[in-house]
């Protein structure tokens, strides 16, 4: 390395330490979708993202989505995957994949490379420790043309109506990172499957967290033109859903992203989970990248 390349990193360290200052035992909610995953490589870089954090003194709770991975497990086994509002339409054959997926095979998979690193990770899901409890989705959308609304009956698709914050406070004190997956009982008994980012919504909700990254495969939200909007106002982001300019996956992401403003979070963006340590960047420097939410 060359004395300018050292002198550089030594600089950008030392830019960092008012930052750790600003997040010391600060609730950081890191929303992981399935897109942003795949890339083994990218996938090691994430989980030191991670790692450096929890040793700088920040309480990280990953939630991670996966839905590309049920759509491909679905595949497998003969079932087409069926969205509309861009929420997975889930019968009770599905709903057990959901789950099996992940409960199972996902979220072990970010706890083990977490783990690789030398700190602690711990898979859950909402069951653990009575930590969520979902009801029936009541989801609606209004139809373009006839600007009628309809409800939609999604199945065993749930929305957050509870969450419990007592193992994620004692986690918080401990070595331990959560690593969340987004399946929760419902009072019924039934198990439901809710969107990641809703389920990352309620959760740093819940927690009043500082600040919420959503981890995906775009650099954030795009104007018509395929442009990044860096700031993105409540009401300009209702008006994007509703011309169509936001659309699939990017919808529950952005009705998250208003809802958790308006429950208090403090920081909440879209970054893109593809570009290699876009965590650390967005936390402990001044290159936020991304599309920032604000009210
Ligand atoms: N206006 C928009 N800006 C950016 N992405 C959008 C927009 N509208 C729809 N999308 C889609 O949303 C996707 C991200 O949501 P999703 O597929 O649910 O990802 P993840 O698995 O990371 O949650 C993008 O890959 C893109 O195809
Ligand atoms: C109800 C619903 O749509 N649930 C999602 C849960 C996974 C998810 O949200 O994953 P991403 O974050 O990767 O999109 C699904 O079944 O795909």
């Amino acid at each position: 390395m060359s004395a300018s390349e050292s002198e550089m990193q030594a600089r950008l360290l030392a830019q960092a330490l008012p930052f750790m200052q600003r997040y010391e035992n600060k609730t950081i909610v890191v929303k992981y979708g399935g897109h942003a995953m795949g890339n083994p490589e990218l996938g090691k870089i994430f989980a030191e993202d991670i790692a450096l954090l929890k040793q700088s003194g920040v309480n990280p709770i990953v939630v991670h989505g996966g839905g590309p991975q049920i759509g491909a497990m679905l595949a497998k086994m003969g079932i087409e995957s069926k969205f509309e509002g861009g929420l997975r339409v889930t019968d009770q054959k599905t709903v057990e994949i959901v789950e099996m997926v992940l409960a199972g095979s996902i979220n072990k998979e970010i706890v083990a490379l977490i783990n690789q690193t030398g700190e602690w990770a711990i898979g859950l899901c909402g069951k653990d420790g009575n930590m969520v409890f979902a009801e029936k989705a009541k989801k609606t959308v209004v139809d373009p043309d006839s600007n009628i609304e309809r409800v939609l009956d999604l199945g065993f698709v749930g929305e957050v109506v509870e969450v419990d914050r007592t193992l994620l406070d004692l986690l918080a004190k401990s070595e331990m990172i959560p690593v969340i997956a987004p399946v929760a009982p419902g009072r019924d008994g039934h198990t439901y499957n809710i969107n990641a980012d809703t389920f990352a919504g309620a959760i740093a909700g819940a927690l009043r967290a500082d600040r919420l990254l959503f981890l995906t495969d775009v650099p954030g939200v795009l104007n018509k033109q395929g442009e990044l909007i860096k700031e993105l106002s409540v009401a300009e982001a209702r008006a994007l859903i509703k011309d169509g300019t936001i659309s699939g996956g990017m919808i529950p992401k952005v009705e998250t992203c208003i809802d958790a403003i308006n429950a208090g979070v403090q920081g909440v963006v879209i970054l893109n989970g593809k570009t290699p340590h876009s965590v650390l960047l967005e936390i402990f420097t001044e290159h936020g990248a991304g599309t920032l939410l604000v009210p």
